[in-house]
């Protein structure tokens, strides 16, 4: 006998990825810095202890000796609860338990910056960034399903935002393509009941319950709602904007890279007639990248500041400059855009 659909699933998902991991591996050995020829490439799976990482972790370790593969962890403890450490070493020695090599718990300092959820998920990305560095890993798997990229839809859908972020997370993503989302066509369930018929312990995190939180109050109470009205494919349907999206959007950053340097005048300024007539969705993006070449970071970068660059060009009354995040600065002067560091 087989094994359980589900457990099939989860393992079929793992090996497509560790095939693309071998894949690019391949391709790249010779650019990557971090790939020592004849050493068998270390895959990390980034696990927190909840059902969708431990799924990927249990499809990791069965699947990954069969390619030759490394298989290994790293769960991190944000230390925002009590007894965060006693549950990450909890984690680690399930993770052993599956002969899981190397395992490691990383504990962070979480700060301020951008509220609780986005510092908690920057300390986290830099730790498994680290432990990737440190470890040479060939890719770090992270356990997102079909319905965390629903909800990163409809939470870009109410921000207002563009093509870009309704386009979700990517299944490949990070420095070299390092971090991997095998789980991103499959359903939440799927890797919950995986986790059931291996008699898998799963910890589920308060966090994921708590209606004080955005996302779980999207979890709980939005898409149930959406899924009353809408009809059970709501969640695939949205998982299929995002992909439509991330298309959409690449094509359209393609585009604005191949009109930037028509648009600029011999010492790089840029030239608000040629501008004018360029399609919003490409001026914005022109815009946005010459405000990041400034020096502006990318992250502190929203819609409401580059449409504010955008009506020096389309909304023109001799308004002043506009302050920009990292003290970059955008001026309209003689029909040129000056956009500078102060
Ligand atoms: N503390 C952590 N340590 C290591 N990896 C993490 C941690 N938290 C999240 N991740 C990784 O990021 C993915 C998405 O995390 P998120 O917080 O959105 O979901 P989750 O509900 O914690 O997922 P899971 O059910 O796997 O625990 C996880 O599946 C996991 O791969």
């Amino acid at each position: 006998m087989g094994p359980h659909p589900a457990v099939a699933a989860i393992r079929l998902a793992v090996r497509r990825v560790l095939h693309d991991v071998l894949t690019d591996r391949a391709d790249n050995s010779s650019a990557v810095s971090s790939v020592r020829a004849g050493e068998p490439p270390l895959v990390l799976v980034a696990c927190s202890g909840g059902a969708d990482s431990m799924a990927l972790a249990s499809a990791l370790a069965f699947e990954a000796p069969k390619l030759s593969v490394r298989a290994g962890a790293v769960t991190v403890d944000h230390g925002l609860q009590a007894g965060s450490a006693l549950r990450a070493a909890e984690v680690v020695t399930r993770l052993r338990a599956m002969r899981l090599d190397p395992v490691e718990s990383v504990a962070v300092t979480v700060g301020r910056e951008g509220g609780p959820e986005a510092a908690a998920r920057d300390a986290r990305y830099a730790a498994l960034d680290a432990a990737a560095e440190r470890h040479r890993a060939a890719a770090v798997l992270l356990g997102h399903t079909r319905d965390d990229q629903a909800e990163t839809v409809l939470l870009g859908l109410a921000r207002g935002s563009g093509t870009r972020s309704l386009s979700g997370m990517a299944a490949v993503s990070g420095t070299s393509g390092r971090y991997r989302r095998p789980f991103l066509q499959l359903d939440r369930q799927t890797a919950r009941k995986a986790c059931l018929v291996q008699s898998i312990p799963v910890w589920d995190d308060p966090h994921n319950t708590d209606p004080a939180y955005t996302r779980s109050r999207l979890r709980h109470e939005g898409l149930p709602a959406l899924e009353k009205a809408l009809g059970k494919g709501v969640v695939e349907a949205l998982a299929r904007t995002a992909q439509l999206s991330r298309d959409d959007a690449d094509a359209l950053d393609t585009w604005a890279a191949n009109v930037e340097e028509s648009v600029q005048d011999d010492s790089g300024q840029l030239r608000c007639a040629k501008l004018y007539v360029l399609p919003p969705a490409v001026r914005r993006r022109v815009l946005r990248r010459a405000v990041i070449a400034a020096g502006a970071p990318a992250g502190s970068l929203f819609a409401r500041h580059i449409e504010e660059v955008d009506r020096l060009i389309t909304g023109w009354r001799g308004q002043g400059a506009i302050n920009l995040p990292g003290r970059v600065e955008a001026r309209r002067q003689g029909g040129r855009l000056v956009i500078r560091q102060g």
